[in-house]
């Protein structure tokens, strides 16, 4: 998939949906996001720009920043798939440092269901492609009441 021209066939989430999210709620500031969805496939997608007052070392977006805003790109996906489900293991691999205030596309895909057990994979490039963080995760399905739907 070519990043960002794929991004105009796809349909922006209603950001006003949900806007309690720590990463994308209404009171968040530093982290601008539009999340898409592509009615298709297994995948969400994500426009993200981090300010600077995200950055950890000078310049420079902080880990855990690009690790929250992976986890629920990548959360998402069982949400709107109807599979409710919690992070129960996270891992972020980060390629090259991501300078605040540039544009960044995620993309999170199911890669496969186990029982109970979500594999959900995600990356994070520029708009050349450059890779800037990918991750992978097992998300566990869980009762709606259990996160409170
Ligand atoms: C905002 C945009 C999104 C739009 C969505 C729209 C609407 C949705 C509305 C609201 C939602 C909003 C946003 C959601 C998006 C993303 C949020 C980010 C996600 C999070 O941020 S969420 C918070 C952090 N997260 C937790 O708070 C989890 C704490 N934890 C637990 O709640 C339990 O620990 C649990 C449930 C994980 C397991 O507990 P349990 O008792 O239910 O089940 P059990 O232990 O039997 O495990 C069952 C099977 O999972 C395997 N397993 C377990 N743990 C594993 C591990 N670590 N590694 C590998 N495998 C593991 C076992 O080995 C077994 O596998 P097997 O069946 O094969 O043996």
């Amino acid at each position: 998939m070519k990043i960002p021209d794929e991004f105009q066939h796809l349909t922006p989430y209603n950001m006003n949906s949900y806007t309690d999210s720590f990463v994308s709620g209404k009171q968040q500031k530093y982290i601008e996001l539009q999340y898409y969805r592509d009615e298709n496939s297994l995948k969400f997608y994500a426009r993200v720009l981090f300010h600077v007052e995200t950055q950890g070392a000078p310049g420079i977006v902080h880990g855990g920043a690009i690790a929250s805003v992976l986890d629920e790109t990548m959360g998402a996906v069982s949400f709107l798939n109807k599979m409710p489900a919690v992070t129960a293991s996270l891992t972020v691999n980060y390629h090259r440092p991501l300078p605040v205030e540039k544009t960044v596309y995620i993309i999170t895909q199911v890669e496969k269901t186990e029982g109970r057990k979500i594999y959900i994979i995600g990356k994070m490039v520029d708009k050349n492609q450059r890779l800037f963080a990918d991750s992978k995760g097992i998300f566990v399905k869980v009762p709606n009441e259990r996160i409170g739907l």
